[in-house]
């Protein structure tokens, strides 16, 4: 057997061995030879979607949810720059996002002509990828490029964030010798025994701690050693918005997510009243805790996020998550007795059948109703009052870019969810945000992909007129979205009232093989009141009131 391999082969090996499981993509010249090389080889699937913003979204969600790294494989210049939001997105949001861009071959690079696609210079998408990614690899020598390839990939899996490589198309075919696999960081035993010292101190210490759980767990494979750890310490655990979903399932004393004044207020007060507050994997955002409105108490937080933990006013500076729970679980810190089970949060379930108008709380309880009939789906959304909609959803994980908050993430994510794992999703999307990306339903048929799709169809930019109502430019007209469906390989419904809506939902939930395309037509000025409470708050914080 030939064991010579190109470059192109040893990357798509490397992929691999980091956890891709499939490539998205959308070619153009600069890339092709990477594409027919993906396509002879066959070890990574290729999915093409239609516009990259849909490519980047979609692999997003298939680390996301199915773990291991995701991969975008674009042209130069018009590709790779239409995806610098969803690559910002996965940014910000910690998803571990491998970009790879074709790019101007070496005669090309010398040559006196302007090339196509090209911006400032040549290297402008380089520089532009910088500033979005954790690291970048430019493959312009088979001889360094295996250790290039090697580090780029163990920074994304060690930190969660997206990489950018970038392969000139000259270069796509030239021998090259396999990628490395690198060894596993070490780190500070003494820091971190130090670390967990003080950490289960100040939990003993402590009359009512409360464990709060955040996105870099799971980004971090690390749910079900906290799950250990909550169980062991016995203490009510809450999640933030962008950990939404976390430990469901897993038996622990899940209180609810964090929304300040905009949320729960049994949980609202657990949180701003502890004097323990061990926050792991949290990341300090506005969306996770913008409502709190100053009412945590700094002194009383023990925070583990990005590697580093801050108790009171110290850092330890290199703690990563794994160790500090490993040395948490192995510290011998338990509860007295196990925690109470939290009290039954109530799930807005029992749809009214009836002729009343939808709000967006009855399309909660009808998914919560569908979703008690039919077994669990992993729910998508987008941003909108959609998203807000979807944190009154129970028991489901919950797909959404709660931080970044860019539109145009629902559809291409749910596409990219079942791809990696097969499972069927149910897709939030405003009429706004599908208009963006939810043309790329048209991939379904060939793919037999069938997410459910639940458009909230307020004919306009609904949470741009909570904060402007007499805009003229959040209107957007009706388009009949639900006309469409058909067109694009799916089934689409029009509903106006709750019991159009139940007996949609029982219907889509029973049809597989097409997408399912539910438009509710929401009355104006319908609004979740989660969403009118964020608003609230938000204007308090800015000084809007
Ligand atoms: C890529 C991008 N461009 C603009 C914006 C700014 C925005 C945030 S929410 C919103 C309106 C969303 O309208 P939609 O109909 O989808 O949903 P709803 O509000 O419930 O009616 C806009 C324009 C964001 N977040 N991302």
């Amino acid at each position: 057997m030939d064991t010579s391999t190109n470059l192109t082969r040893a990357l798509l090996a490397a992929l691999q061995a980091h956890g891709a499981r499939e490539i998205f993509g959308l070619p153009g010249d600069f890339i092709l030879p990477f594409f027919i090389e993906a396509e002879e080889a066959g070890t990574l699937p290729l999915y093409t979607l239609s516009h990259e913003p849909g490519v980047g979204f979609a692999a997003d969600a298939a680390t996301r949810y199915g773990g291991g790294i995701g991969v975008a494989a674009v042209t130069y210049g018009a590709g790779a720059l239409n995806l610098v939001n969803p690559v910002a997105a996965a940014y910000a949001e910690k998803v571990p996002l491998v970009v790879v861009s074709g790019a101007p071959g070496a005669r090309e690079r010398a040559g006196s002509l302007l090339l196509h696609h090209q911006v400032r210079s040549i290297d402008s998408q380089l520089t532009i990828f910088r500033e979005i990614t954790c690291d970048q690899a430019v493959l312009d020598d088979p001889g360094t490029a295996p250790a290039l390839i090697a580090r780029v990939l163990a920074r994304c899996v060690r930190e969660s964030r997206p990489v950018y490589i970038e392969l000139p198309r000259d270069m796509a075919r030239v021998p090259c010798a396999p990628v490395p696999t690198l060894a596993e960081p070490t780190w500070d035993r003494d820091a971190v025994a130090a670390c967990v010292r003080e950490v289960t101190a100040r939990l003993r210490a402590a009359q009512r701690p409360v464990l709060v759980v955040g996105i870099e767990l799971r980004r971090l494979g690390l749910e079900e050693q906290a799950a250990r750890l909550a169980r062991q310490l016995g203490v009510p655990v809450v999640t933030t918005v962008m950990g939404r979903g976390l430990l469901a399932g897993r038996g622990v004393p899940l209180l609810g997510t964090y929304l300040g004044g905009a949320g729960d207020p049994l949980v609202a007060d657990a949180v701003e009243e502890s004097d323990a507050l061990l926050m792991l994997g949290v990341l300090p955002t506005d969306t996770n805790f913008a409502v709190a409105d100053g009412r945590i108490d700094q002194r009383h937080t023990l925070m583990a996020t990005e590697g580093k933990v801050f108790v009171d006013h110290h850092v330890y500076p290199a703690i990563p998550l794994a160790a500090l729970l490993e040395g948490l679980l192995d510290s011998g810190l338990r509860a007295p007795a196990p925690a109470p089970e939290a009290p039954g949060r109530h799930c807005p379930c029992d749809l009214h059948a009836d002729g009343a108008p939808v709000w967006p709380l009855d399309i909660a309880r009808g998914i919560n109703d569908m979703l008690a009939t039919h077994g669990r789906m992993p729910v998508v959304s987008d941003m909108g009052d959609c998203f807000f909609t979807a944190l009154d959803i129970e028991d489901a994980d919950l797909l959404a870019p709660g931080y970044y908050a860019t539109m145009g993430y629902g559809v291409p994510a749910g596409l990219g969810l079942q791809a990696r794992t097969g499972e069927r999703p149910v897709i939030l999307v405003g009429d706004g945000a599908f208009q963006m990306t939810g043309w790329e339903l048209g991939h379904c048929r060939r793919h037999g992909w069938d997410p459910i799709v639940i458009v909230f169809n307020n004919a306009g930019w609904g949470m741009l007129r909570s904060f402007e109502p007499d805009a003229c430019f959040n209107e957007l007209g009706d388009w009949h979205l639900a006309a469409m469906a058909a067109g694009l390989g799916g089934d689409g419904v029009r509903v106006r009232t709750r019991a159009e809506l139940a007996q949609a939902l029982q219907h889509a939930a029973t049809t597989r093989g097409r997408f399912q395309m539910i438009e509710v037509m929401l009355p104006l000025g319908a609004q979740s009141d989660t969403l009118a409470r964020f608003v609230a708050a938000a204007r308090r914080r800015n000084g809007m009131c």
